[in-house]
């Protein structure tokens, strides 16, 4: 367990039941399930067009399943969206960074938004964990492609497990180098060492021990269809 952070609570689960997702009123995909337990990470692979963001953005809520539900601890996540909110961390494609603020702000505004404590010091903390610290100064604007995706990154390792245990990473390894692949590894690992959770979409070499892996294309209308 990472110093100074208290483990989730051993019940926290994430489930989701017989789900069907719609998007422009065609079937994405049916039938859906699964069960992820504290510490587990369940990787979503599968071709372009399967789902796998389609599955997320059901996850973080910003969008609603067609049918089916998604559960915390057996209560479905539509009763308290403020506290599903709360509870997770979300990295989809869009780049988060303000260009107009350096790496280091960017992370502070995100750690006071959390209402976390004492933000610059746990961001310049966060920042180091991906090798981030010399251009902590820098402002958005001038950051490589790989290195916003590092700051976003970052602001998963500002808040514990305990208090946001759900990581939702669309792609995450796109655009990262092997050192950057192989710190957000250990990113991973440490969360889920101290209880939190991962759901992950990935068509890249990341390393993510005992995951669960769901493919997105046994789920899809087509599935369902004899073959010719
Ligand atoms: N805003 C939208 N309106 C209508 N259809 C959409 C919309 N966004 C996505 N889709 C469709 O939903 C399906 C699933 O897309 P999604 O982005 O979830 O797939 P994916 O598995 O993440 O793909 P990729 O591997 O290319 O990232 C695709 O057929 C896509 O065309």
């Amino acid at each position: 367990m990472t110093e100074g952070q208290a483990s989730a609570p051993s019940s926290d689960l994430l489930a989701a039941r017989s789900l069907t997702c719609l998007r422009g009123e065609r079937v994405v995909f049916t039938a859906l399930d699964f069960t992820l337990p504290a510490g587990g990470a369940l990787v979503l692979v599968g071709p372009n067009g399967s789902g796998k963001s389609s599955l997320l953005r059901l996850l973080a809520g910003l969008s609603r399943p067609f049918a089916g539900a998604l559960l915390w601890n057996g209560a479905d996540i539509i009763q308290d969206p403020d506290a599903h909110r709360g509870r997770l961390r979300y990295a989809g494609h869009q780049d988060a960074v303000k260009p107009t603020l350096t790496a280091l702000e960017n992370l502070s505004v995100w750690a006071g938004l959390d209402g976390l404590p004492e933000p610059e010091d746990r961001s310049r903390q966060a920042l180091r964990r991906m090798s981030m610290a010399h251009v902590a100064d820098m402002p958005g604007r001038y950051l490589s492609a790989g290195q916003k995706k590092r700051v976003n990154l970052a602001r998963l390792a500002l808040a514990p497990a305990a208090l946001a245990p759900l990581w939702l990473l669309d792609e995450p390894a796109t655009a990262l180098d092997r050192d950057s692949i192989d710190r957000l590894a250990a990113l991973i690992a440490a969360h889920r060492a101290d209880g939190g959770m991962v759901v992950l979409s990935t068509h890249s070499e990341l390393d993510v021990p005992d995951a669960i892996m769901l493919d997105m294309a046994a789920f899809g209308p087509a599935a369902a269809e004899p073959a010719p």
